[in-house]
């Protein structure tokens, strides 16, 4: 595979290669050049892993995962869409993290974005294949660049397009496991006095109270309307990630806890203790793309170490 273009300030360019997991499954592995680097499966186009430039992995991935397809890794970043949750007649989430993506070599232009010294590498899945027309008959591009800045940024940009002659409505979400030293120590900003939909009381809506959101119990909201970014606080490990989103209003948020977790066979009983979700998505209101139009969403996730 061709290294990506934004050969920049650094000697070294950055990386962007083909390698296989014990399951014979394609991963692209991006490296910026400093040493961090990104781990993508094509099997969901899910991000599979996020390392600084130390090796500090940044994702959580249980021990227990099945990463045999048709399963979704149990970690990482899987890809909710085109439905989120149980909201619809699809599968759990949607289809997109079960299916194989493929590399796209000549992707549409992406007029604003800045490849300097990133690696990249761009996805793509579409509905042509009959099993997908024939749970959800729509046709669509579901075009997804992931890239590892210089800073060690991750940023994932989607486009969907709408490419047949009807109308079609979507849900999405980046169902992001973000890696944390407990769960009863970090501390979740950005959320405070939104509505949210509880998934634990039948999506009923409540309102969030003034405080920073902190964990003892299993947790399973819908957050509405948020502020673009969010912060989650890990004192322990003296780091806290940013999540920055546009085109991406609600916030998912969750934990299994304890009995969930149990019952979970592909998580450790107590791994739900070095694991947060929380989603950049749109739920509450689905998307509608009429003929020929096209949607973008981002994600933009970053460390910031404290001393
Ligand atoms: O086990 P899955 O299908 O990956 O889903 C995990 C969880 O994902 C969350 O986003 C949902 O709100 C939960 O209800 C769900 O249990």
């Amino acid at each position: 595979m061709e290294p990506s273009s934004g050969v920049g300030a650094e000697k070294r360019p950055p990386t962007v290669d083909l390698v296989k997991d014990k399951n014979g499954t394609d991963q692209i592995l991006l490296q910026n050049p400093k040493g961090a680097s990104v781990k993508i499966s094509l099997h969901g186009g899910q991000v599979l892993s996020w390392k600084t430039e130390k090796g500090d992995e940044l994702l959580f991935n249980s021990t227990k995962a099945n990463s045999k397809p048709p399963h979704p890794v149990r970690g990482g970043i899987p890809i909710c869409f085109p439905q989120f949750g149980t909201r619809g007649s699809l599968e759990q989430h949607g289809f997109a993290r079960n299916k194989m993506w493929l590399v796209e070599n000549n992707p549409p232009a992406l007029p604003s974005f800045d490849s300097t010294g990133k690696a990249f590498v761009d996805l793509v899945l579409k509905s042509s294949d009959e099993d997908t027309m024939r749970i959800w008959p729509h046709s669509f591009e579901f075009h997804l660049r992931v890239s590892l800045a210089l800073d060690g940024n991750l940023t994932l940009i989607s486009r969907v397009r709408n490419i047949n002659s009807k109308p079609f409505s979507f849900a999405i979400a980046y169902h992001t496991y973000f890696s944390i030293s407990d769960i009863s120590e970090v501390r979740l900003e950005g959320l405070e006095t939104l509505d949210y939909l509880d998934n634990l009381h039948e999506k009923e809506r409540f309102t969030e109270q003034g405080d920073a959101l902190t964990f003892e119990s299993e947790i399973d909201r819908v957050y509405l309307n948020s502020k673009d970014v969010v912060a989650v606080f890990d004192h322990e490990r003296k780091r806290t990630f940013l999540i920055r989103k546009e085109g991406l209003p609600d916030v998912v948020v969750w934990n299994p806890w304890e009995k969930k977790a149990r019952a979970l066979t592909d998580l450790g009983d107590d791994e739900y203790k070095h694991m947060l979700c929380v989603d950049g998505a749109a739920i509450e209101k689905p998307i509608t793309l009429k003929p020929g139009e096209e949607w973008t969403g981002k994600l933009n996730l970053s460390l910031v170490l404290s001393t």
